[in-house]
């Protein structure tokens, strides 16, 4: 399911939807938020993100989503915290080109989740952005195994589970965090 039809299932009429982006340094995350502003608004020389920036978008004149861009480096994994308040939407982009660095991101993934304790807003919605993929040059094998790993990630470190017979406890997870 695309970003959009996300929002838009959220029925969010005239309120102002809230968009986190995070995941680790040079995946992608400001380049990704560049892409969806209007022409007007890009930004042809994207550096590494210091702090944060907010981007506000407008869609079907009727949603207006501000996307909350926040730098990736080490240094600056404490304050993401800071920002977690209200999310509607998490964006967690990774770079799948690099291997090195794809067991940092989804432990850096695990550790938001079980840290958030409720403030990520309600049903929050959590995308999983599988980031330069033109760089796999469409090989359907990699881009497979890459899936399977996140999706065995989300299942098994997160604790989540797509059987019907879950414990009361993933319930709950369940319900308050939806993986796309
Ligand atoms: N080929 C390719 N390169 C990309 C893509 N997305 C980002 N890049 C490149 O990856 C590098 C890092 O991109 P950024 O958008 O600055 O990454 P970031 O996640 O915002 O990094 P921080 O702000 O440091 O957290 C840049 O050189 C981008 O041009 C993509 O989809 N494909
Ligand atoms: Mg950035």
């Amino acid at each position: 399911m695309g970003l959009l039809s996300i929002i838009k299932k959220q029925k969010l009429k005239d309120k102002e939807i809230r968009c986190l982006i995070l995941g680790l340094d040079n995946s992608g995350k400001s380049t990704v938020v560049n892409k969806l502003l209007p022409d007007n608004e890009k930004d042809d020389n994207i550096t590494p993100t210091m702090g944060f920036q907010i981007k506000t978008i407008e869609i079907d004149s009727m949603y207006n989503v501000s996307i909350w861009d926040i730098g990736g480096q080490t240094t600056l994994r404490p304050f993401w915290d800071n920002y977690f308040d209200k999310t509607d939407v998490l964006i967690w982009c990774i770079d799948i080109t690099s291997n090195l660095r794809f067991t940092e991101s989804l432990n850096e993934l695990k550790d938001l989740i079980q840290r958030d304790e409720g403030r990520i807003g309600y049903d929050c919605h959590v995308i999983i952005l599988m980031n330069k993929i033109d760089l796999l040059n469409n090989d359907q094998a990699m881009i497979g195994k890459h899936s399977e790993k996140i999706k065995n990630c989300i299942l098994r470190d997160l604790q989540l589970t797509d059987n019907e017979e879950t414990t009361e406890t993933e319930k709950m997870r369940k319900k308050k965090v939806r993986f796309h």
